[in-house]
């Protein structure tokens, strides 16, 4: 409590807080307990000196704040539905009005359809036996082009497709390359594999399909990422590659980018003779690329990227995942599906019933592959890959992406990849250094009144994305925040689609420029302009501190962190630190002693899955990889048989810049007396 002698909290913390005006506050913090007068409410300096009924009055408040999306007002209406049921709404009952009401699925392309209307409504005549060849018109990518003789015929320019696919150069929910694109560069890019081939150099000279070409003009990108010069020039070689690459550093066109380029140049695939599934999947879609997601968004942002790049050719994409009606994505499937994107769990329910199959795929993508073995879909995976009618590792070409690659993950690489090329950019697991990363030590009870100070010292309509452990506090703090007039909403996994949707548009939009997340959100979802991402919670796994962090600083833009650090967090410390030194990024002077700490309390490098014991011990013997990457204890690749290195990339690296003390600092330092001289927060 300020000033109340809690010797965990850094002194100057409480110098800010008194500085911050609190009023008639004795006490700064929200819900403060001690105090002679007993508890007072944090006020946060935008409603200092008003009456207190603005700050209290939740009914006056929810109505105000459902003019700004909905959101609220819509969860105040399920939780009151909820306390009336006595507690837990079944799923069941969830869902059937999240199916219930498929319109606002469709309006924001939730389920693929997003494209022209006037298409939409147009029938279907079906495309594979209609004499044109593959091809014909349809929503998803706006006018579909052909396969026909052997040729790919392009569809017509559609401005107002156009529009909607790739917006407008002052659309704020565009991506924008930021001022450090052209230094992902710099980053070190490692190719290990049998002859990896060179990368290409830039879109122009790599005699890319021109259609591909163009979509990817019409997208705004000049030069491609590092990761997509060498995925383009792997997928033209016929390669498998298992890629680790940073966040926001466009994985998504890395995989993209050859499969579109190899489909638009050799057209679609001829269902094999026979493939045994006889009457049974004459309705069967059969796509030639699949590309597996483990969530409900990240695979509706793949879906989005790829209609945009698709625009006008003879593939079409589709996308289908649990929790949205899936009658509606049947009849999307069966309008014809070229590209398939898939969270394992629904494609399963899609091939029981017949309406898939993978008889045809020639690209396999497993994006995320570390999180979708983490969320325990590999028995899903393993049967999509292995025991339903894809071809084998020689009949397709595999592509994997991970943010880490222990040995799980070896596995899966080992099963589904065939002579693969191990294609690092950067560190395997590092931040970019394009997110300035701060950790500050605040204590639990806290937490809700140093968040308000940053939400309220910064521009009021800047994105930030807080990120929460528990599906519960999700839900309390976004109340929490609007209580005290912060447009803000929540997604977590227990809210419906309809509900994630919205929480989501809102927040691209900026209605509501604060959005409480669980880790749901945490893994691809690319959002412009985030330019702070505050972990309330911090998670227990650096990798998972990693994606959400990465949320922000993406497409070479600068955005923020700040992390809220108490000793609940010990074991998550160490490789802070070496995450935070190797990006450059200040490492306050406590962290290493609390990180001593931990390891006394035999916390330390808990790594949960894996776990990380330094390379032989492990008796698989894998290596700690030191090489021109910098440190390396989160790259698991085997010792031995582990092909050469080759250097794709200018080598690099650079040691801290931080002040931090490193390992080195005064030992007798307590996190209390942290050192501080900054007068605002970002
Ligand atoms: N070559 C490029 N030129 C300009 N912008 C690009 C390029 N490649 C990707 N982008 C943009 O960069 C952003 C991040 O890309 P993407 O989502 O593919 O990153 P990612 O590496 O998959 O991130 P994450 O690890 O978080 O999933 C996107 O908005 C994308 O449109």
């Amino acid at each position: 409590m300020a000033g109340s002698g809690n010797n965990n909290v850094p002194g100057n913390l409480d110098q800010r807080l008194a500085g911050l005006g609190v009023g008639d506050s004795n006490d700064a913090r929200a819900g403060g307990k001690t105090g002679g007068n007993g508890p007072k409410r944090y006020i946060p300096p935008h409603l200092r000196g008003k009456p207190p009924t603005e700050v209290v009055d939740k009914s006056a408040v929810l109505e105000r704040t459902s003019s700004w999306n909905g959101d609220m007002a819509a969860r105040d209406r399920s939780r009151s539905t909820e306390r009336a049921a006595g507690g837990d709404v079944p799923r069941a009952a969830a869902g059937r009005d999240e199916r219930g009401d498929t319109s606002d699925v469709r309006r924001s392309g939730f389920a693929g359809g997003r494209g022209d209307p006037m298409e939409r409504t147009t029938t279907w005549a079906g495309r594979r036996d209609d004499g044109r060849g593959f091809g014909g018109r349809g929503a998803r990518g706006g006018p579909l082009g052909l396969w026909a003789g052997g040729k790919h015929v392009y569809g017509q320019r559609n401005p107002r497709t156009e529009a909607e696919l790739f917006g407008t150069a002052e659309d704020p929910e565009r991506m924008h390359t930021g001022i450090n694109f052209e230094k992902y560069d710099d980053i070190p890019v490692e190719a290990s594999g049998r002859d990896a081939p060179a990368p290409i150099t830039n879109f122009d000279e790599a005699d890319l399909e021109p259609l591909l070409l163009e979509n990817i003009k019409l997208a705004g990108y000049t030069v491609p990422t590092p990761v997509q010069k060498s995925s383009i020039s792997f997928g033209r070689a016929g390669r498998d590659m298992m890629a680790c690459a940073q966040t926001g550093s466009g994985k998504t066109g890395g995989f993209l980018f050859p499969i579109l380029n190899e489909s638009f140049r050799n057209g679609p695939a001829a269902a094999p003779a026979g493939d045994g599934r006889g009457h049974y999947r004459s309705r069967a879609a059969r796509p030639i690329a699949l590309i597996l997601s483990p969530t409900r968004e990240l695979a509706s942002q793949i879906n989005d990227e790829a209609r945009k790049f698709c625009y006008r050719s003879w593939v079409r994409p589709c996308v289908v995942y649990g929790g949205a009606d899936i009658g509606m994505q049947l009849r999307e499937v069966e309008r014809g599906c070229d590209l398939l994107v898939a969270t394992p769990g629904r494609l399963v329910d899609l091939i029981e019933r017949g309406r898939v199959s993978l008889s045809c795929i020639r690209y396999l993508v497993l994006d995320e592959a570390d999180r979708m073995l983490d969320m325990g879909f590999e028995p899903q995976i393993r049967r999509i890959v292995e025991k339903e009618d894809m071809p084998g590792v020689e009949g397709r070409q595999t592509l994997m992406f991970s943010a880490t690659f222990p040995r799980d993950i070896q596995m899966l690489a080992r099963d589904f990849l065939k002579d693969y090329i191990f294609l690092s950019v950067g560190r395997v697991g590092s931040t970019s250094e394009n997110i300035t990363q701060k950790i500050e030590y605040v204590e639990d009870e806290d937490k809700l009144s140093v968040l308000l100070d940053i939400l309220t010292s910064g521009d009021p309509t800047r994105l930030t994305l807080v990120f929460v452990e528990t599906k519960r506090m999700a839900d309390r703090l976004s109340d929490d925040l609007l209580y005290s007039q912060l447009p803000a909403s929540a997604i977590h996994g227990d809210r419906t689609q309809r509900e994630r949707e919205r929480a989501l548009e809102g927040f691209r939009a900026g209605r509501t420029p604060v959005l409480v997340a669980t880790a749901v959100a945490a893994r691809g979802l690319d959002i412009p302009n985030v330019s702070l991402v505050v972990n309330y919670d911090l998670p227990n796994e650096i990798d998972e501190y990693v994606h959400r962090v990465g949320r922000t600083g993406r497409a070479g833009n600068t955005g923020n962190a700040v992390s809220f650090f108490n000793r609940g967090n010990r074991g998550i410390a160490r490789n802070l630190i070496d995450l935070l030194k190797e990006a450059n990024q200040e490492i306050p002077d406590w962290l290493p002693v609390v990180a001593r700490e931990g390891s006394g309390f035999g916390g330390g490098r808990g790594r949960g899955r894996g776990g990380y014991s330094g390379g032989s011990s492990r008796g698989g013997g894998f290596r700690d990889q030191r090489s021109s990457l910098g440190r390396g204890d989160r790259d698991f690749r085997p010792s031995n048989g582990a092909p050469s290195a080759a250097a794709h990339g200018r080598s690099g690296g650079g040691g801290a810049r931080g002040s931090g003390s490193g390992h080195g600092g005064a030992p007798s330092m307590p996190p209390a007396f942290e050192s501080d001289s900054r007068n605002s927060w970002f």
